[in-house]
């Protein structure tokens, strides 16, 4: 219930509407119904008795006050008519609810997705991507047909307790007990609606934990592959799809159940009430069909209603889960402090930079400066903090205690985006998107056009192998980039960084997989770069080390000048 109550908090005006909807639906459907009423008066020549029973009455004075005849043909034609109007109403009900499921998906879709884009780096770090994938895959969609099946619930119990009014009007003992009856069955199996829930909550968490080991495994399949060690993780997926087929068996199970137990129950009572009624209270049969209608009906919806409700029960556990992800994504947004417009005209300086992980000290007293239109260079053993470095510079990571600065301003009171706009930055792994490579430079920036992706591959060597492409800057890539060599996707993650026109780039070993022809290539290009921009680099090569003018070796939490040359005249 809480959940169905927290639907319709969250999405207040789409849950009006859709109720709106489903309740004119049923309201004419009821209608369609009821106009049988006096049809079955007439059929059985009992129009005399049914006069006094309520509907049927009612029915026959309205069709006489607009001038129709009560007559058999006439009675089937609104009959069929009802039919055609209610096929109508359902139609643009129905439309209503798909248009609101889709809506409620993609607003939970959006929410997980701007949460998290805009979590602190550490936090986002820690997400595995599948889950994530799974998130906003499978859990935005089963909440949002969960949002179906509350609307549902509601609208049915709505109708149970109107049908129940009019019922009470005419028998209120007949009503009472069914009414009792109803509830005590709906207690009784609500066994079944818990088992349910019990099924669609493992569902949700084995879905999380196969997604992101499948990601996993698929991201290094080749390695697993060339070793033949694939089988090991088929082998765990192999066990995780079949908890999941143990859970999902369980589940349709006790819908199953759910829907076979119910019928026969409501046989059985429509018959003793049948029973009672004529033999025993000794109503007429008019009347006593109209109540049989009205009965069945009432128990049928609450019938219904528990059916939807365990609907509900299978897929709640996603959007809690979907919401649970999103609000701790939210708890650890990006605290941008600052609001300042940066400049990089002087240069960036890190003074008495104290930075840990935990308990683990990476730096405790760093101090680099990196004036304008300059190439430092950084190098040191592996896991001596490197790209912490470079975290610390594009303002992913904040200092325990130091300060960064920028043209003189602390970079804590600096507007971290727009400092960000200004960086062109080059990741340790080069993963591209299945995609062509202009959209890899470009990503979606719409200011850019194919004029600077061209430019900014020419900057980084890479125009040439592009050009010979069959499709040029529209070929495709492939998955993470894998049509191309580990130097060409280097060379594109360059000219990535560069399509913006940065001020400051950031490399974090950029020719890694180059051969010693493309870094001097490479090189030569920063060089010619560091004219006009400002250039740090992490990277062990000689050939980067020899084309920097400055060099720092970080170790023990410090970084150590090493050379000052400069190239400024090469
Ligand atoms: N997000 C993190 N949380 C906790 N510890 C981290 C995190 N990122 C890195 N570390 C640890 O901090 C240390 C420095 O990592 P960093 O990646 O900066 O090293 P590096 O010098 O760039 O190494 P390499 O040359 O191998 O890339 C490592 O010991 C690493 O295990």
């Amino acid at each position: 219930m809480h959940t169905l109550f927290t639907y319709i908090m969250v999405f207040p005006r789409r849950s009006a509407l859709v109720l709106v909807a489903l309740l004119i639906a049923s309201i004419a459907e009821g209608l369609s119904l009821t106009a049988l009423m006096p049809l079955l008066s007439i059929v059985i020549g009992d129009s005399g008795e049914s006069g006094n029973s309520g509907i049927g009455a009612f029915m026959e004075t309205a069709l006489k006050d607009v001038g129709i005849e009560p007559a058999l043909v006439t009675i089937l034609i609104i009959f069929v008519g009802g039919l055609f109007f209610k096929g109508m109403v359902l139609l643009l009900a129905s439309r209503q609810v798909g248009y609101t499921v889709a809506h409620v998906a993609t607003v939970l879709r959006l929410d997980l997705i701007e949460a998290l884009l805009a979590s602190r780096w550490q936090y986002y770090l820690r997400q595995p991507a599948g889950a994530l994938a799974n998130s906003v895959a499978t859990e935005a969609h089963r909440a949002a047909i969960g949002f179906e099946h509350s609307a549902n619930v509601l609208s049915l119990a709505i109708q149970a307790l109107v049908y129940a009014i009019v019922a009470l009007f005419i028998s209120w003992e007949a009503t009472l007990t069914s009414l009792i009856i109803g509830l005590f069955l709906f207690i009784a199996l609500n066994r079944l609606v818990r088992a349910t829930r019990r099924a669609g909550t493992k569902q949700t968490y084995l879905l999380r934990d196969l997604l992101t080991y499948l990601s996993d495994v698929l991201s290094s399949v080749k390695s697993l592959k060339a070793m033949a060690r694939d089988n090991v993780a088929d082998a765990i997926l192999h066990e995780q799809t079949q908890h999941l087929e143990k859970a999902t068996r369980r589940e349709v199970m006790n819908r199953a159940a759910l829907t076979e137990m119910q019928e026969p129950i409501l046989t059985a009572l429509t018959a003793s009430g049948l029973y009672l009624a004529l033999v025993v209270w000794q109503l007429p049969l008019s009347e006593v069909l109209l109540m049989v209608f009205l009965l069945t009906r009432i128990l049928g919806l609450m019938n219904r209603t528990q059916r939807s409700y365990q609907h509900l029960a299978v897929q709640e556990s996603a959007y809690w889960a979907l919401r649970k992800s999103a609000e701790d994504a939210r708890a650890a947004a990006e605290k941008s402090t600052g609001t300042l417009r940066p400049t990089l005209q002087k240069g960036i300086t890190l003074q008495h930079v104290k930075f840990n992980y935990g308990q683990k000290i990476i730096f405790k007293d760093l101090n680099i400066e990196i004036p304008i239109k300059s190439f430092t260079a950084v190098m040191g053993p592996s896991g001596a903090g490197k790209s912490t470095l470079l975290d610390l510079l594009c303002g992913m990571a904040e200092p325990q205690s130091g300060e960064i600065q920028i043209d003189g301003i602390s970079l804590h009171d600096i507007n971290l985006r727009q400092w960000r706009h200004m960086i062109g930055y080059v990741s340790q792994d080069t993963i591209l998107l299945h995609d062509t490579v202009m959209s890899n430079i470009l990503v979606g920036e719409h200011a850019l056009t194919a004029a600077d992706a061209e430019r900014s591959l020419r900057q980084a060597g890479a125009w040439d192998f592009v050009s010979s492409l069959p499709e040029g800057l529209q070929s495709i890539v492939g998955e993470r980039g894998g049509l191309l060599s580990g130097g060409q996707r280097q060379r594109i993650a360059i000219a990535r960084a560069l399509a913006h026109n940065p001020s400051f780039l950031i490399l974090d070993e950029p020719t890694s997989a180059l051969d010693p022809e493309s870094e001097q290539a490479i090189c030569k290009t920063l060089r010619k770069l560091a004219k006009d921009l400002t250039i740090i680099v992490v990277s062990h090569q000689p050939a980067v080390i020899n084309a920097a003018d400055r060099v720092f070796i970080i170790s023990n939490g410090e970084a150590e000048p090493l050379l000052q040359i400069s190239h400024r005249q090469s």
